[in-house]
């Protein structure tokens, strides 16, 4: 595949996997890369009576209870949020350092690891524009299924891999049968390198650009997302090779960069499916991320500057 061709809407994302609470010491916030990937989807797209939608599941706990109140809070359906009554809520320990880069200690055995393909699944998998997972809900088989299913359904959909590589949470297989069910990529360099050696690439050694040569060789991708923190984001789709402007927002107190890649991955999906132009896309991104990247926590409410950039 060269080039995704967008239909007409309206669009639902999803975010598939992991739903979380991120633990700052004793400030929790919500997190997971998919609820913070479909929360920002939903913030660029609502305009249009389009949606982001978070597929996972939740314990039968306070944790459960207030990250649907916190999806609900922010005009999104809690549909497709399972309940795993055995076991808890999921949790991350995030520390964050004095550049405000995040390390993330993720809790094992918690709700998201048992999320069934129910037909409600089905359905959505049938039905969405866009869905976007990762490496680290498959970690534990009842997910990994149901990801698998989902993607194998989700036919004319975007199927968006944000590989994320979490602790010790991958294995070349997941990666690889990530990348084969996937038609976007979104990585970052420490992730290009890990694929680059598990997966044997030739093109392991070579700079940058060859490496992501190397990947779209292998596997069939309309578009390669590389993330780069403040140098920004890079595009490539067939020959093509875009990168924009980043723009600098004023770093607040208490900044971290938890979340600057999902709601980058969020403006990428919603560019994609509104069919813009690459060039247009990446300043998104980078609009995007860098506004995440400089306030506290993965889910800030959007300024009304970048929201316009979607036709607002
Ligand atoms: N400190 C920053 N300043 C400006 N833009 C940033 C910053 N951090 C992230 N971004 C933007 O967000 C994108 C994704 O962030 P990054 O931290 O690289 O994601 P990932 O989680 O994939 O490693 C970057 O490519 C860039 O566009
Ligand atoms: O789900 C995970 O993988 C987590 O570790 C929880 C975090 O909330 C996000 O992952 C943040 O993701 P970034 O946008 O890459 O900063």
């Amino acid at each position: 595949m060269s080039h995704f061709t967008p239909n007409s809407g309206p669009y639902t994302v999803v975010g598939l996997g992991e739903a979380l609470f991120d633990c700052f010491g004793e400030r929790t916030v919500l997190g997971g890369a998919p609820v913070n990937l479909a929360v920002h989807a939903n913030q660029l797209l609502c305009h249009a009576h389009c949606r982001g939608v978070v597929a996972s599941a939740i314990g039968s706990d306070p944790l459960g209870e207030r990250l649907q109140k916190e999806l609900a809070a922010r005009g999104m359906t809690t549909d497709y949020l399972t309940v795993v009554p055995e076991v808890p809520t999921g949790t991350v320990q995030v520390t964050v350092d004095v550049a405000g880069h995040p390390q993330y200690e993720i809790t094992e055995n918690v709700a998201w690891d048992g999320i069934e393909f129910t037909d409600s699944l089905a359905q959505l998998a049938k039905s969405c524009s866009a869905v976007c997972f990762g490496t680290l809900a498959q970690r534990a088989p009842i997910s990994r299924k149901s990801i698998q299913h989902f993607l194998a359904s989700a036919k004319n959909a975007l199927r968006v891999c944000d590989i994320n590589l979490r602790q010790q949470f991958f294995t070349a297989e997941v990666i690889e049968s990530s990348l084969q069910a996937a038609n976007v990529v979104k990585l970052n360099e420490e992730e290009l390198s890990v694929i680059g050696e598990l997966l044997k690439l030739e093109s392991r050694e070579l700079p940058v650009d060859d490496q992501i040569a190397g990947l779209q060789r292998r596997f069939d991708l309309s578009v390669v997302a590389f993330t780069r923190g403040e140098a920004g984001t890079v595009l490539y789709s067939g020959d093509e090779r875009v990168e924009g402007e980043v723009p600098k927002y004023l770093r607040q107190p208490q900044a971290d960069s938890v979340g600057a890649g999902d709601s980058c991955c969020a403006a990428l999906i919603v560019g994609l499916l509104l069919g813009k132009p690459l060039g247009e896309i990446v300043t998104l991104a980078n609009r995007v991320g860098a506004f995440v990247a400089s306030v506290q926590g993965a889910t800030p409410e959007l300024p009304a500057e970048i929201l316009e950039l979607v036709g607002r």
